[in-house]
């Protein structure tokens, strides 16, 4: 089994008397990009703020790297890189400054050419004052500043927010340029599920501070389906299925969005039902998603067993 480079136990988070996060246990193994998805308010922020240390749990654990995220060593701090929701970076500075004050960080592994070689890819100058750029190329020197430092695990809280297509696209390329170098690891929170879907080959799903899916990419895209059942006669008016999300019925057919129910279970199932014939319909991610989320059932989907 691949090494666990982030793992959360029982994470929880109270403000007041609400959780916003309840019990996490997630992992994220070394080498993968990991896409942390959740609608608005699921707890996402809370999760990486939590997981690196900068708010402290009200029970439960985060471990990065093999140490405790409530006791990171500067050591420890050196091998991970974070970009923050909004990238605030010194406006007064101009790239080339705050290249310097970075690197004061990182004497050691600092990667010069690299952030050069960023910088240019993206069209910037190190002259140019951080005031002086559009909220895209903040990101994208938030990008290069994230990288320059070599990280072994990269955490990015929702970079691309207010970016357009191009300029994601080459964050994004920016990325797997990372993890490209082997054994690199990235967890990114992300509302496009266009780009999750280009750049990732895990996802955890968390819905109302609570874990839904921790998984390959492939793993939730084969088993969020959806079928259509169609009826000579009369349509069924309730379904009993292990693995119903949702149900739509219309006079001659059932729409039925399943997790994790194999092609046998629904010919079983439809054979039962009296159904003529039945077809699977193709669906994006954001589809998956939406429907994962939206099901009143609430139902999980993990690759791992919980011990
Ligand atoms: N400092 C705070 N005090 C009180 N409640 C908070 C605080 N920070 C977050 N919350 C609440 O915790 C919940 C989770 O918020 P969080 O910012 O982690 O969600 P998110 O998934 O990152 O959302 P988004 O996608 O909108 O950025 C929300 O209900 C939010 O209102």
């Amino acid at each position: 089994m691949a090494e666990i480079v982030l793992e959360t136990e029982g994470l929880t988070k109270y403000y007041g008397a609400k959780p916003a996060l309840d019990h996490l246990d997630l992992r994220v193994p070394r080498g993968c990009i990991c896409g942390f998805l959740g609608r608005n308010g699921a707890g996402k922020t809370t999760a990486i703020k939590l997981m690196l240390g900068l708010l402290t749990p009200t029970a439960g654990s985060a471990t990065l790297l093999g140490c405790d995220s409530t006791s990171l060593t500067p050591a420890i701090r050196q091998r991970i890189g974070y970009v923050t929701e909004g990238h605030r970076l010194f406006r007064w500075m101009t790239i080339g400054r705050l290249e310097e004050f970075q690197r004061a960080f990182f004497p050691k592994q600092w990667d010069g050419r690299l952030f050069a070689e960023m910088i240019e890819y993206f069209e910037l100058s190190k002259k140019q004052k951080i005031k002086h750029l559009s909220n895209g190329q903040r990101a994208q020197v938030s990008l290069a500043l994230a990288l320059a430092p070599n990280p072994e695990l990269l955490v990015m809280d929702d970079p691309t927010l207010g970016l357009d297509a191009a300029i994601r696209r080459q964050f994004l390329e920016g990325m797997i340029e990372l993890i490209m170098r082997q054994g690199r690891t990235v967890l990114f929170s992300s509302h496009i599920l266009a780009d999750v879907e280009r750049v990732a080959d895990r996802i955890v799903v968390i819905d109302k501070g609570v874990l839904r899916a921790d998984c390959p990419l492939e793993q939730f895209r084969a088993s969020v389906r959806k079928v259509v059942v169609h009826f000579e006669n009369s349509v069924p008016a309730e379904v009993e299925l292990a693995g119903l999300l949702h149900f739509r019925r219309s006079e001659r057919q059932l729409e039925l969005t399943l997790v994790g129910v194999g092609d046998a279970e629904v010919a079983d199932w439809a054979a039962r039902a009296g159904a003529e014939r039945f077809d699977f319909v193709e669906m994006n991610l954001e589809d998956q998603f939406i429907e994962f989320t939206a099901s009143p059932h609430r139902r999980r989907l993990f690759q791992w067993e919980k011990a």
